[in-house]
């Protein structure tokens, strides 16, 4: 059966349809020929699942979105020390491409601006490859698919690439800079104009997420202490001017790029992605903002929203007999919201119960955040469809009135008919 996760991410396709405002980015030719009605979204768990819906194979430029992943790169390079002694982590509050460096220390204010992004490439190491090279590796590792440079796009922002040379001139004379200007500047465009899905994105996000850690191979890319630095800075400048407005609103770490795309981190439990190419007058994608700002309400994702277990919320299953006929009984716990139920319902759907009768023991279960309530009656229709009876044990009265996404009724059971019913230890 299809997850009721996808269905999710497909309502935040529909609920945004209406958005068309702001415009394609136009100051690369390259992507103000971009179809504008594309539109994409995923997730992905600290577990490595990506779910993904719309336009989910479309492969764009990734953009400033790179920048995050170069810096991290460069404090594993060159140590945080140094990497601070270049580039500062105070938020900007001006456009992504302002022409203007820190009065006091001669620094780009932070390493999400372009002016701290060229510092960091120009930072890479590149004795045994190209900066550039070192990056595509780096992506390749982290979506675990070879990601290539779009040329078009690299070409095309290279030929009108004069704003950033102008920065990198300033950066070289102020002695920030640690390459030739035309030298950095060549490397930073082809790092943004590496070609990415908004899938590659999500498991790219979903590292940081995991501490720096790809969660499907295991290989450390990060640091822990790296990871948490990059972070923090994502959270306080990744918006640009418009990065206060986002963290009391979204309230996650992200980073948007100019062809339409925006990454948002959720610490220890999700990494999610958003595509569609219209900007808003920040440079962020405006339906991208709208998509985040749903998932972050939907999934609780808002880290100022006081803290909720990343832990399973499926304790335990167990096949016992109960009052003469086999049963399935799934245990919960703990909060359900989205990143905690996924993995029950990926049993569910991997791994379907084989008795008619599943029983959900939500007897240590606390609070059930709407996103995974609407997830759980999604659940319950497959299950009612295949031929399943599902029985509720719900002592502290967590999902009251819960139904299948049908109005089809579920039993109520006490925990004393489940426990005394029952044969074989529940
Ligand atoms: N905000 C962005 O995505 C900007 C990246 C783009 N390559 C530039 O330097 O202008």
């Amino acid at each position: 059966m299809r997850s009721p996760i996808l269905d999710y991410l497909d309502t935040i396709i529909e609920q945004t349809a209406h958005i068309e405002s702001g415009a394609l980015a136009d100051y690369i030719p390259e992507l103000a020929a971009a179809d504008p009605d594309r539109v994409a979204v995923a997730l992905c768990t600290v577990n490595g699942t990506v779910y993904a819906s719309g336009d989910t194979d479309h492969e764009f430029s990734i953009q400033s979105m790179s920048k995050p992943f170069a810096y991290a790169q460069a404090i594993e390079d060159r140590g945080l020390k140094t990497v601070l002694r270049h580039i500062g982590v105070e938020p900007s509050g001006e456009a992504f491409n302002e022409l203007s460096l820190d009065p006091q220390t001669g620094k780009p204010r932070n390493p999400m601006i372009n002016a701290g992004a060229i510092t960091t490439h120009a930072l890479l190491k590149d004795d045994e490859e190209s900066a550039v090279d070192r990056m595509l590796g780096l992506f390749s590792r982290l979506a675990e698919r070879p990601i290539k440079v779009d040329e078009a796009v690299a070409a095309s922002e290279l030929a009108t690439g004069d704003r950033n040379l102008g920065l990198a001139y300033l950066l070289h004379s102020s002695g920030a800079l640690r390459q030739e200007p035309r030298t950095a500047v060549t490397g930073y465009i082809r790092q943004c104009a590496a070609s990415v899905t908004v899938r590659d994105l999500a498991l790219m996000a979903a590292t940081l997420a995991n501490g720096g850690v790809q969660p499907n191979t295991g290989e450390r890319l990060f640091s822990r202490s790296g990871t948490r630095h990059l972070l923090s800075v994502m959270a306080s400048c990744g918006m640009y001017d418009a990065a206060g407005d986002w963290l009391t609103t979204v309230g996650i770490p992200a980073k948007s790029g100019v062809a339409g795309g925006i990454i948002g981190v959720l610490p220890g439990q999700i990494g999610v992605a958003v595509f569609s190419p219209r900007l808003d007058p920040h440079g962020n994608s405006a339906r991208g903002v709208e998509m985040m700002q749903l998932l972050s309400d939907d999934l609780g994702l808002h880290l100022m929203e006081a803290s909720r277990p990343a832990r399973s919320s499926l304790r335990e299953t167990r096949e016992v007999t109960v009052e003469g006929q086999p049963a399935t009984v799934y245990v919960l716990q703990g909060d359900l919201v989205l990143s905690s139920i996924e993995s029950l319902v990926r049993v569910l759907i991997e791994d379907p119960p084989t008795t008619e009768l599943v029983v959900f023991d939500l007897s240590r279960v606390d609070e059930v955040l709407p996103v995974a309530r609407r997830t759980a009656s999604e659940t319950a229709t497959k299950l009612i469809d295949d031929g399943h009876r599902i029985a509720l044990v719900d002592p502290e009265e967590t999902v009251v009135g819960f139904s299948d996404s049908q109005g089809r009724a579920v039993e109520w059971w006490s925990v004393e008919r489940l426990e005394k019913g029952a044969v074989g230890s529940v």
